[in-house]
């Protein structure tokens, strides 16, 4: 039986969890792991599928709807034999045969989940039930990718996993932050009323490859700005905080919460601090020093400071991130200008 990483929580488990296809248990057939990954044509899912299908017990089923995602990130994969894409809503339930879930649909950038929020929401809760849903049905173990804006404006700094935040819930953010929670409280309902075997990443700021170059997310803004020689818009004042994990830790970090003994939740972050205004500096020292950083104007409840305590995740998981910033955007950077048609790469 999984344990409970956050305290805080009483958590009476009655049931067991449902048990799987007697293929499963059959001495004659080794099926494979057939994992579902919800959101997998976006950034972290589409690195979350390149990992997974590395190996060779895996089949992966990727469900998208394409919002923020696309084909492209996966194009590598389609056609494989262990891979299938759906094109498909998770506010409508689905009927598939899989042993995981990793549960990532959701638009993740400001600019994207405020765009339709009802939506948001829906897919946060509605989506979030109905692949629960799923994962009762078929035994399935399920992981969510919740946020660290569950903190929303954090007054405890940095954050652990057992702080219960500063969120406003009528905000332009809530249909994002409250949503989030609201999954997180599904998620622990269906383990405590179901059996069902749950995973909860909180993750902080993650960057790399395959951002939508104009998704309106900080570092994939300012390294868009910077190749195209524009001024780097930082959102007033510029002395707000965020953390940045590389995709590959992060990937790494999601894997070990689903194949470990811990329901979390637990922060998956790099705790390396900055300011916005050291982000733009830093871009503009490593990407393009000739571009002007510009004082914009921001948006409402935009979180002062965040930075993640991730002694849970080095204790019970043995993970830390890798990459640091300077090594990263590099990274991004290159990918960029393939994108922008701007590569050095023949
Ligand atoms: N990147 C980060 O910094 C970050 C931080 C905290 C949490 N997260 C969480 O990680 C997950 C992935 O984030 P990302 O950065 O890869 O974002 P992303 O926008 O690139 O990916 C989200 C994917 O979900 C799909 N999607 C959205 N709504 C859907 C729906 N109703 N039905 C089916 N598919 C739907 C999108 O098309 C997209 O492919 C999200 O749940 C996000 O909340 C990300
Ligand atoms: O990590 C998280 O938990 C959350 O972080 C981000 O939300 P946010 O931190 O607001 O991300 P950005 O839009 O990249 O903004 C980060 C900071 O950069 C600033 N910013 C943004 C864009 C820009 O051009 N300039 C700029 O200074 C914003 O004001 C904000 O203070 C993600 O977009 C969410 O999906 C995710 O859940």
């Amino acid at each position: 039986m999984a344990t409970e990483a956050a305290n805080g929580n009483n958590h009476v488990v009655t049931k067991k969890p449902p048990t799987p296809s007697p293929l499963r248990n059959s001495k004659f057939f080794q099926s494979n792991m057939r994992i579902l990954v919800t959101g997998g044509a976006g950034f972290i899912g589409s690195h979350l599928v390149d990992k997974l299908m590395e190996n060779e017990k895996n089949e992966v089923i990727v469900a998208d709807n394409f919002f923020t995602g696309s084909k492209d990130n996966l194009r590598k994969w389609i056609g494989h034999p262990r891979f299938e894409l759906i094109r498909h809503d998770i506010t409508e339930p689905l009927l598939v045969e899989v042993d995981q879930i990793y549960h990532l649909a959701c638009p993740a950038s400001p600019i994207f989940y405020k765009h339709n929020p009802v939506k948001t929401i829906k897919t946060n809760v509605m989506g979030t039930m109905n692949m629960l849903g799923l994962a009762k049905r078929v035994g399935a173990r399920i992981l969510l990718t919740s946020t660290s804006e569950v903190y929303g404006d954090p007054l405890e700094h940095p954050q652990t996993e057992e702080y219960w935040g500063n969120v406003n819930p009528i905000g332009v953010r809530s249909c994002y932050d409250e949503g989030k929670r609201v999954a997180e409280t599904l998620m622990f309902d269906y383990h405590r009323q179901h059996g069902i075997e749950i995973r909860i990443a909180r993750i902080f700021n993650t960057y790399g490859p395959r951002m939508n170059i104009d998704d309106g997310r900080v570092v994939s803004n300012f390294i868009a700005q910077a190749l195209r020689g524009e001024p780097l818009t930082v959102q007033a004042p510029g002395t707000q905080t965020r953390s940045f994990c590389y995709v590959s830790d992060m990937v790494d970090g999601l894997i070990r919460l689903m194949e470990g003994e811990n329901t979390g939740p637990i922060n998956l972050g790099n705790p390396g601090e900055f300011t916005m205004m050291e982000l733009a500096e830093v871009v503009k020292e490593l990407i393009e020093p000739s571009v002007s950083i510009k004082i914009v104007e921001n948006t409402p409840d935009d979180p002062r400071q965040r930075k993640p305590n991730i002694t849970k995740a080095k204790q019970l998981l043995g993970w830390e991130p890798k990459i640091t910033l300077r090594q990263g955007l590099p990274l991004m950077e290159e990918d960029f200008k393939q994108r922008l048609g701007m590569s050095k790469k023949a």
